[in-house]
């Protein structure tokens, strides 16, 4: 079986927000072992829902602590589009509160808790069908500039992202991105999406 996660609830009106890539594990449709969440912004928020299946089995009917740390650090980097910055994970620490079984919904539901020069410090928590929180997750995130995806990364994925981010501007937001530094200050030009 294969993941599929749920459509957002009906009578809510949160924004959907861009995959990170087709076959991103956490967020991908096309990745078959992949987590499949769809994540949406909701205010200065930021949630998915993910349904745990056989490709993350950890012990027999429950899912892999490792899988749980990825939905979370996923989710986590969709909150980048509430603070409008790019950033990677530098570390991630995760509470396993109760066991996460396979084939039940959890609702995990990020939100940015404090930015000090490149550093944020964002934080989730993972609810089961009841709403009784299983997991939570605290990541510091650094900001980076589009140059530490180029450098170090598949430069047309990043194409390809850039271009959907920017409704079809990717040439000319790369040629911005060819001349500024890999280590950006948040709230500078050089460090919002658009760089
Ligand atoms: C625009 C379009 C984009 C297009 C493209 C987007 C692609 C979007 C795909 C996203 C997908 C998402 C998926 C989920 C998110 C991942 O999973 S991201 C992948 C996992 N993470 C990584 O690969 C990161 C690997 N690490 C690195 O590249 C480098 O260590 C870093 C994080 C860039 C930092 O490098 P650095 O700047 O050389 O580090 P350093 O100078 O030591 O520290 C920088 C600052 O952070 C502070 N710091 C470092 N560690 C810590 C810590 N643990 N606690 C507190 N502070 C710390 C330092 O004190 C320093 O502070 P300041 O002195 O500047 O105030």
């Amino acid at each position: 079986m294969t993941a599929q996660q749920p459509d957002y609830p009906r009578g809510s009106a949160p924004a959907r927000l861009p995959l990170h890539s087709p076959r991103c594990m956490g967020c991908g449709p096309d990745n078959p072992a992949g987590l499949r969440m769809r994540a949406f912004r909701d205010g200065d928020e930021v949630n998915a829902d993910v349904v745990f299946d056989e490709h993350h089995v950890g012990a027999p009917g429950l899912a892999h602590g490792g899988a749980v740390a990825a939905a979370c650090d996923d989710l986590l980097g969709f909150a980048l589009f509430v603070a409008e910055t790019a950033a990677v994970t530098r570390s991630l620490s995760i509470e396993y509160l109760a066991p996460v079984p396979l084939h039940e919904t959890h609702r995990i539901t990020a939100r940015i808790q404090a930015q000090d020069a490149r550093r944020l410090n964002i934080a989730a928590t993972g609810a089961g069908p009841d709403g009784t929180v299983r997991f939570t997750a605290e990541a510091v995130f650094i900001v980076v500039s589009l140059q530490h995806f180029l450098r170090h990364g598949d430069p047309d994925g990043v194409w390809r992202l850039l271009d959907r981010l920017t409704d079809g501007n990717a040439d000319e937001a790369l040629r911005t991105a060819a001349e500024l530094p890999e280590h950006p200050q948040p709230g500078t030009e050089e460090g919002g999406w658009s760089s």
